[in-house]
């Protein structure tokens, strides 16, 4: 392939209009293909690049898919551009922190199968994501030919949400089908796949880039299929489109999707507002419009009971990572007291501040 522009890496006037990028210095705009932790690869019209970090910035900093300014010479970093969307889970394990997934993203094509993988609380995560993002998201049912009545599928996922830009229901090895997801890759847009292990999200990936990626079978007892591949990449579709590959997703935590929950379950949302009590729990509350409802039958009691178990997740979570941030924030100002006094101890006042700034 020759050498891309910045406008099929999905550059665009939001991002050449931001002061960092137009702001008449010499750094050069690359998109971020892939993060490690001591370093991360670029990709710009020269070609790809190996980029450092700077002191303060690290891996946990940066997202695949940012677009960064880099310095020519050193390949340094110098500022992550404003993001137009993000996607960011509760990192897995105990401690309540925020890690990003993927940034600058147009569509989020939810992967599930035609079969025991399709779960209405699982599918309802992603499309929080992805609508707290403002990401388009896109359904895609796979196995389609495994299954015996495709039908009753979409007629579910018809049911969880009206959200979707599209719900595609196809066999991912047959080319001719998978094809049909090119319509959402077009030259600069960004995609990325989401999706349990084994639902099809690297046949897809490789017959959008045109690449083998090894896809590993999962054995029928093997319900969680097999890891083939662990870190997210960002890589370019045949004939447009950049696309980012989020494997080993096994756990989506939601945190700060408030928005996004009530775009979702705006019907819920909006009858919430007519309880008699502001802060009804809608569990035996007097004058519960939501329990009223489903009494009445026409709220389904169990998409209900999913709304606000990820409610109250999402709040939970919110809560613990705010603290955390906060935290954070104080240890991070106290280090700087601390640097500052000894600077001012060694007869420099204010400490050293090379970037001037
Ligand atoms: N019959 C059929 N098989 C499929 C379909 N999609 C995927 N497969 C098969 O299912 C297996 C798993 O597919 P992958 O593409 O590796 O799934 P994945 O989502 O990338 O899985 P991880 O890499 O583990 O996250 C492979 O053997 C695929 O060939 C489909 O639509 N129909
Ligand atoms: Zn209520």
């Amino acid at each position: 392939m020759t050498n891309p522009t910045l406008k099929d890496l999905g550059w665009s006037p939001f991002f050449a209009t931001q002061p960092d990028a137009s702001g008449g210095t010499d750094g050069v705009p690359m998109r971020i293909a892939s993060v490690q932790r001591n370093k991360a690869t670029g990709l710009s019209e020269q070609g790809d690049q190996r980029l450092i970090y700077p002191p303060g910035l690290s891996a946990g900093d940066v997202a695949v898919g940012d677009w960064v300014m880099v310095d020519p010479d050193t390949h340094v970093i110098r500022t992550i551009l404003d993001r137009s969307s993000k996607l960011s889970r509760r990192a897995a394990g105990i401690e309540a922190k925020s890690q990003l997934l993927a940034a600058n993203i147009d569509t989020l094509f939810i992967t599930t199968s035609c079969n025991e993988d399709f779960n209405p609380a699982r599918i309802e995560r992603y499309v929080v994501l992805a609508l707290d993002a403002g990401v388009s998201p896109v359904l895609v049912l796979t196995k389609a030919d495994k299954a015996e009545d495709t039908q009753s599928y979409l007629q579910q996922a018809q049911e969880i949400s009206n959200k979707f830009e599209a719900i595609l229901i196809i066999n991912a090895k047959d080319p001719d089908q998978s094809d049909r997801l090119r319509h959402w890759c077009g030259p600069g847009r960004t995609v990325a796949f989401v999706g349990s292990s084994g639902v099809g999200k690297s046949t897809l990936i490789n017959a959008l880039t045109g690449s083998e990626q090894s896809t590993a079978d999962i054995r029928e007892d093997d319900a969680k299929g097999r890891h083939t591949t662990t870190a997210r990449s960002l890589h370019f579709a045949t004939g447009g489109g950049m696309v980012i590959d989020m494997p080993g997703m096994r756990e989506l935590g939601l945190h700060d999707v408030a928005g996004g929950i009530d775009v979702l379950f705006d019907d819920i949302t909006e009858l919430a507002t007519q309880c008699k009590f502001r802060d009804c729990a809608h569990i035996s509350e007097p004058g519960c419009a939501v329990l009223a409802a489903i009494k009445a039958g026409t709220l389904d009691e169990a998409r209900v009971e999913r709304w606000r178990k990820l409610r109250a997740e999402d709040q939970l979570n919110s809560e613990t990572m705010g603290q955390t941030r906060r935290r954070a924030r104080e240890i991070t100002r106290q280090h700087k007291a601390v640097q500052a006094a000894q600077g001012r101890f060694k007869g420099k006042p204010g400490g050293k501040n090379k970037s001037g700034k």
